[in-house]
């Protein structure tokens, strides 16, 4: 469980998430749609303790440091080591050396052994992120946060995400950022909205049968 309490944060005087309270379950993929600039990132940063804000945020009743260790997050910007190779970089990723597996990484099929071996340099964008998902299924986390990973992905690999997805989540709390519909809708449980500041789950949003962008549409496009 994840709990945020009154979240604040604003940038030089602009608001950006105003008292934002809310309860996350485990074993749910969670996803928060909202504009381009809404606050999406700056949520996961407050999260990750990655940003200063006001109001508080745990991890099951504990705080951030208690359970760093249990806690995975992929970025639309990956940070990764530029000259050390793919299995360097996972290594290194990796909260316990003992999870680095190369025939599970081999039977992943997301890269191959030649190009992991390769520099990091040499990666593209799409490629960068299959480093950090196969990192991801690794580590098994108990928290799950994926900022935008879904852009840039190929048919194949967002297959591969969904399908471990629904596997992470039988250990895990994940949260999902992005503004790719169709892949999100075929794996959420639970939906939130970011507009104006404020973070609002829309509970039972597949009750009227109305798809993510009608729902976009109807609560930001609308500015309601
Ligand atoms: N370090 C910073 N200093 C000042 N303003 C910032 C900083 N980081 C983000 N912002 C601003 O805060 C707002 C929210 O940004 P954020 O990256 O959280 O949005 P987002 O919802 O993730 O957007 P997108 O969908 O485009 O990725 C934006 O207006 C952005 O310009």
């Amino acid at each position: 469980m994840l709990e945020v309490n009154n979240l604040s944060k604003s940038y030089s005087n602009t608001p950006i998430l105003k008292n934002v309270s809310l309860t996350l379950n485990s074993n749910r993929i969670h996803f928060i749609m909202g504009r381009n600039g809404s606050g999406k990132t700056t949520f996961i940063k407050c999260l990750l303790g990655l940003e200063h804000y006001e109001g508080t945020i745990t991890y099951g009743g504990k705080v951030l440091e208690d359970v760093r260790k249990g806690i995975f997050a992929i970025f639309d910007d990956i940070p990764l080591y530029n000259d050390l190779n793919g299995f360097q970089n996972i290594r290194l990723m990796l909260s316990d050396k003992k999870f680095f597996d190369k025939n599970y990484i081999a039977e992943l099929g997301l890269l191959s052994d030649k190009k992991l071996k390769e520099n990091i340099k040499n990666y593209s964008l799409g490629e960068r992120k299959k480093l950090a998902l196969i990192a991801a299924i690794l580590n098994n986390p108990k928290y799950l946060i994926i900022d935008e990973i879904s852009n840039g992905l190929d048919i194949e690999t967002l297959e591969t995400l969904r399908e471990k997805l629904n596997v992470l989540r039988q250990n895990s709390l994940i949260l999902a950022t992005g503004h790719h519909f169709e892949f999100y809708e075929s794996i959420i449980d639970e939906l939130l909205v970011l507009n104006a500041g404020t973070l609002t789950y829309i509970s039972d949003y597949r009750k009227g049968g109305d798809k993510l962008y009608e729902i976009y549409k109807q609560y930001i496009a609308s500015g309601k």
